[in-house]
Order: structure tokens, then C-alpha cells, then sequence
């Protein structure tokens, strides 16, 4: 009998973030191992256009292409179905939004909250690298404050459990378990979010994030600031994943829905858009599976709830230190699995070069990603159709140049709270909740994710991988045959204006007619 997944039946547990990419996988493993838990409520921020019906539903019920002709890919939530059939009612879906006051809850859901809450999950984050400071700091920061607050007056709260990144430090090298202070105090930093003008902030804007690269780390620092000053009798602990990628064996192999971190790259790269990446072949590219994640989460919740430690405890969700593997191993291994299950209708076939100076990337980009969306844009002109692609090629660069921090560098992560948990866990609970980053296989689980990306996030049909490969002969006959006529243009053009090319032409054509004719007559004499 598995004693965490024991813990969590009839409880209540509030979940934030939980229509994002670890919000549904940590869902479905809640429901798929506790069945019989009372009622999960997650915090919905309406959509334009979508009841909290209909977003719940699309959780439940992935969209699915109806033309596909072999097997359908499998739902997220297809084995909670059959363990917790009435899993529907089990969701209450509660309209919020975390950048409102009081997250804009009306007074009866507050209530049922703050008298039934047992647990709380708290994912809901602002993940873009790029948001305005002032949003960042609202969502990852005041949020967070906010919510403990709500969690301060719930009678029956067991454990508060907060998601952060480890790149919260990353201008450390190396990072322990531990909060490290930022120089501005948070609550300086939200009171100033509230009166300064959106012009000075963007002035602030570097000096306050330092060493940092952008304003996802540098808010996500803050947000656990606050989690430490403000934990007052709560029980809490919060969990620093790296780069969380698809999941690695639960409840399928490769399960991805967003195109975040490495997620995007590899459809980029599969897809042809992405040829070279400025990247550190040797920088340890410290992935995490999303599934791993959830598992680690779940056991630090029980083990608050249950042992309650008497300070708030910081454990590492990261794979470098236990078992490391780098960029260039995996950029390979994703190639080689483009090989074997092309994607379909891809612009140009999936190659990578690594490059690590500014100067051969400047090079790559103007002749791998720039030169051939100008081309392209070119045939589309003259078709008669819109031009798109030197506008989806600027993106992908204007992404590159945000995710390139995070790839040329490697960090040491220690891992003490997390190795001491998994010694705490019974023989089963270390089975049915196994965070053990030391079991992965990296190449076995790099196919299954660039799998999982065609399956499940571009909803691709096997049955059209013949045709993706005839698709990557022809792109490879037109590349050869464009590469020709280019040298042979560039050919006629320098024969025309220089006497040396012309001479070299000359002796070029002269030697092979006499290298032919010589073949010639010694085979005409063995006969
Ligand atoms: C050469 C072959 C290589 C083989 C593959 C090798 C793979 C190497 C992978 C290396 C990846 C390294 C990743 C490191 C990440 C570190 C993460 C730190 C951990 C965390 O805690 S953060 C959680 C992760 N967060 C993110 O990843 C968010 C990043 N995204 C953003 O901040 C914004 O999307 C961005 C990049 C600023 C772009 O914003 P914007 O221009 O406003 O546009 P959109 O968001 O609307 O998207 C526009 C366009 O870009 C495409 N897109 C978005 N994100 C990615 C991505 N990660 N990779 C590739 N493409 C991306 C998106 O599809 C959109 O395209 P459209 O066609 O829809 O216009
Ligand atoms: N993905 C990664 O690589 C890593 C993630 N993390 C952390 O894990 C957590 C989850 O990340 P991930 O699932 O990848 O992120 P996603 O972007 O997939 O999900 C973010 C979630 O936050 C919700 N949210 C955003 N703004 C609001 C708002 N104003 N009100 C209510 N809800 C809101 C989103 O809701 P909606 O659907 O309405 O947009 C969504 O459910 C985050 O705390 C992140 O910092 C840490 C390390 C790495």
C-alpha cells in the first residue's frame, strides 16, 4: 500500500496553474493514484470565449484530430477515467484571477475554500522570459503573497507546497537548497510596482534583475522571498525543477501539450526551421520530465503534511548531478529520431550545427535561417500568396537569443532534501512516486519525447510518416539541385570577368578530357 497515495485520499487540495503543462500532469496523477480524494479545487482564470465548463472539459478531453488513420493518441487523463470514473465531479473549477485583488474569488468560493483546503499546489506562474517586470512581478510575486495569506486562514491547511525553477539563482554557479536573498526587499518591490510609471520601470528594469537574464528568474527569486517571510505557522516547502521537458513514463512516455523550453526548439528543428543553435555542446543540459516533477512534488507534500519539518525545506528537481547529460548528446539524439519519424511538411530537412561564437552564429543565421526565409518569401510573392516566413524566422531568432543563456552554461545543483525524502519513502511509495532521475535512460527518453511532440502537441498521424520522408527526399533533391545551379551561376559569373578563373577552368576541362581519354586507351589495351 502506497502511504502517499493513502494520504492524499478524502483530501481537499487546491491546485494553481492547473490548465498549464505540470498543472494537468500533477492532476492526473492525483486523481489516477488517490481516487477517492474529496474534491480538487483549481483556481480558473476565464478565457475569452470559454465557460470554466469548457476549459475543464478541454483538460479532460485533449483535442484530437479526427483524420488521423492508425491508432488515436492517448488522452492525458484515458487511465484516470477508468479508475475514477466521476472524475468530472471531483474538479471544482473556481473562476480566478491571480493578477486581481482577493484573485477576484466570489465571497461563497472563498468561503468553501478557506474551511475545506487541506493542501496547496501552488504552479500558477507568469513563465515568459520576456514579461514586463511589473506583470512578473504581480503574478510570481503578489500572487504568491496573497495566496499565503488566503492559506494563513485556513483551519485545516496540512501542507502549502510552492513551485519555483532552479534557475531562480542562475547567477550563482553553484546553487544549494537554500533562499538566497535579492538585494531589494519583495515587498519594496511591489509597493513600487504600484506607483511608478511603466517608463521608469523599464529603466529599473536591469539594474534591479543584476546577473540575472530576464525577469522570470529574477521575480521567481522574489516569490520565494516572500514564501520564507511570510510562511508564519504554515507548513511549506517549495520544489525547484530546472527544465522540465515531456514526461518520461507516466501516463505515457513523451506526454507534452506547450511548446515551452526545449519543447519548441525541437519542433523548430524537426520542422527544418532551426539549423544551428548557438549552444555549448559540453554544457550539462539539466532536463527534468515533467512526470518526475510531479512525483517529487506529491511526496514533499505528504512528507510536510505528515513529518512537518520545522523549517520550510527547498528541494531540487534537477538531473545534472545525478545523472548528467549535455546538449550536444541530446541535439543528436533528437536528429537521429527525426531520421527514423520525420515530421510532416517540413521547410527544409532537420540538420543542427552547433556554433559557440558570435561571429559563426551571426554567420549561420544569415545563411541556415535568414537567406532561406527570404527565398522562400520570394517563391511566395511570386505565387501569388502571402509572405510569412521572414517574420516566423525573426521569432525563432528573437526566442534563440532568449533560451541561448540557459545553454551555454551548466550549474551545479545539491540535492541533499531530495536524496533524504526518497530515503524516507517505503519500498512502494519510492515505485508508485519514483523521482529517481538516476533510472533514465537520456537517449531512450529523448526518442519518446520527440515522439510525444508529433503526437501529442502536433497531432500527427504515424501513418503519415512514408509520406514525410518522400517529403525530405524531394527537399533534399531541390536543396542539391539549387546548390548547382548556384555554383554554376558563380562559375559563369567569375569565367566571365577574370582571366585566372578562365585559366583554371581551362585546365580543369583539359585534365579531366585527358584523365578520360587515358582510360580510354588502357582499357581498350587489357581487352
Ligand atoms: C539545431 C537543432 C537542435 C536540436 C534541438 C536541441 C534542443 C535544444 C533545446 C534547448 C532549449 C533550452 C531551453 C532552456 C529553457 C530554460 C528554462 C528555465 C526553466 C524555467 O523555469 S522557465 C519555463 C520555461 N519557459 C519558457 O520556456 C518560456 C519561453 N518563452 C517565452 O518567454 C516567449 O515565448 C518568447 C520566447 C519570449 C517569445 O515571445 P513572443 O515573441 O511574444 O511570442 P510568443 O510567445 O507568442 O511565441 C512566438 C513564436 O515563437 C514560438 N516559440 C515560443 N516559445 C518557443 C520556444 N521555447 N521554442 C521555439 N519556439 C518558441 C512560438 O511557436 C510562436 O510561433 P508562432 O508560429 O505561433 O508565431
Ligand atoms: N516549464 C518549465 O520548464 C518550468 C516550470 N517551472 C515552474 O512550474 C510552474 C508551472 O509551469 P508550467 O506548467 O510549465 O507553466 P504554464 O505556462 O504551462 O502554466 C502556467 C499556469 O498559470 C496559470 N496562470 C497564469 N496567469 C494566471 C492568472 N492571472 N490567474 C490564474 N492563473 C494564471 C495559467 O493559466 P491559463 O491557462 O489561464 O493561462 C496556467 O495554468 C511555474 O511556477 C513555473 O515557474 C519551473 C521550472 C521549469
Amino acid at each position: 500500500m502506497s502511504m502517499i497515495a493513502d494520504f492524499y485520499g478524502g483530501k481537499s487540495i487546491l491546485i494553481t496553474g492547473a490548465t498549464g503543462f505540470l498543472g494537468k500532469v500533477l492532476m492526473e496523477k492525483l486523481f489516477r493514484t488517490s481516487p477517492d480524494l474529496r474534491v480538487i479545487y483549481i483556481l480558473v482564470r476565464p478565457k475569452a470565449g470559454q465557460t470554466l465548463q469548457q476549459r475543464v472539459f478541454q483538460i479532460l478531453n485533449s483535442k484530437i484530430n479526427m483524420q488521423m488513420k492508425t491508432q488515436r493518441p492517448h488522452e492525458l487523463f484515458e487511465k484516470v477515467k477508468e479508475v475514477c470514473p466521476n472524475v468530472h465531479e471531483k474538479i471544482r473549477a473556481i473562476s480566478a484571477d491571480l493578477n486581481q485583488n482577493d484573485f477576484a474569488i466570489s465571497k461563497e468560493d472563498m468561503q468553501e475554500l478557506l474551511s475545506y483546503t487541506n493542501i496547496i499546489f501552488h504552479c500558477a506562474a507568469t513563465v515568459r522570459f520576456d514579461d514586463h517586470l511589473r506583470h512578473a512581478v504581480q503574478l510570481n510575486v503578489t500572487a504568491t503573497q496573497q495566496l499565503l495569506l488566503m492559506a494563513s486562514q485556513m483551519p485545516n491547511l496540512e501542507a502549502f507546497i510552492h513551485i519555483s525553477t532552479a534557475f531562480s539563482n542562475c547567477n550563482l554557479k553553484h546553487i544549494d537548497e537554500v533562499i538566497y536573498p535579492c538585494p531589494v526587499e519583495p515587498k519594496k518591490i511591489i509597493d513600487s510596482m504600484e506607483w511608478l510609471d511603466d517608463a521608469i520601470i523599464d529603466e529599473i528594469t536591469p539594474k534591479l534583475i543584476g546577473d540575472r537574464p530576464n525577469t522570470y528568474t529574477y521575480t521567481k527569486a522574489l516569490g520565494e522571498m516572500v514564501v520564507q517571510q511570510e510562511s508564519g505557522k504554515l507548513n511549506i516547502a517549495i520544489i525547484r525543477p530546472s527544465i522540465v521537458g515531456a514526461t518520461w513514463q507516466e501516463p505515457f512516455p513523451g506526454w507534452v501539450d506547450n511548446i515551452n523550453g526545449p519543447t519548441g526548439l525541437i519542433v523548430a528543428a524537426g520542422k527544418g526551421f532551426l539549423r544551428s543553435i548557438r549552444a555549448t555542446p559540453m554544457a550539462v543540459a539539466d532536463l527534468i520530465p515533467a512526470d518526475i516533477v510531479v512525483n517529487l512534488t506529491l511526496a514533499v507534500g505528504w512528507y510536510t503534511a505528515v513529518h512537518r519539518p520545522k523549517s520550510t525545506l527547498i528541494y531540487h528537481c534537477t538531473s545534472g548531478s545525478l545523472n548528467p547529460c549535455n546538449w550536444g548528446k541530446m541535439g543528436i539524439q533528437v536528429l537521429a529520431t527525426f531520421e527514423k519519424i520525420p515530421l510532416e511538411r517540413a521547410f527544409r530537412r532537420p540538420k543542427a550545427d552547433f556554433t559557440t561564437n558570435n561571429v559563426t552564429t551571426q554567420y549561420w543565421n544569415a545563411v541556415s535561417h535568414r537567406a532561406p526565409a527570404i527565398i522562400y518569401d520570394f517563391y511566395l510573392r511570386l505565387t501569388g500568396r502571402k509572405p510569412r516566413m521572414t517574420k516566423l524566422m525573426n521569432r525563432l531568432l528573437r526566442t534563440l537569443s532568449m533560451l541561448e543563456y540557459f545553454i551555454n552554461r551548466s550549474w551545479e545543483w545539491s540535492t541533499y532534501n531530495t536524496e533524504m525524502l526518497m530515503s524516507k519513502l517505503s519500498p512502494e511509495d519510492q515505485r508508485v512516486f519514483n523521482f529517481d532521475v538516476r533510472q533514465l535512460n537520456w537517449l531512450e527518453y529523448i526518442e519518446n519525447y520527440v515522439l510525444g511532440v508529433k503526437k501529442y502537441l502536433l497531432k500527427e498521424d504515424m501513418a503519415g510518416i512514408p509520406e514525410a520522408k518522400q517529403h525530405l527526399k524531394r527537399l533534399r533533391n531541390i536543396h542539391y539541385l539549387f546548390n548547382t545551379a548556384l555554383f554554376l551561376i558563380a562559375w559563369r559569373l567569375l569565367i566571365a570577368r577574370s582571366q585566372v578563373a578562365r585559366n583554371v577552368w581551362f585546365f580543369i576541362v583539359s585534365f579531366c578530357y585527358k584523365f578520360l581519354s587515358y582510360f580510354r586507351a588502357s582499357s581498350t589495351l587489357k581487352v
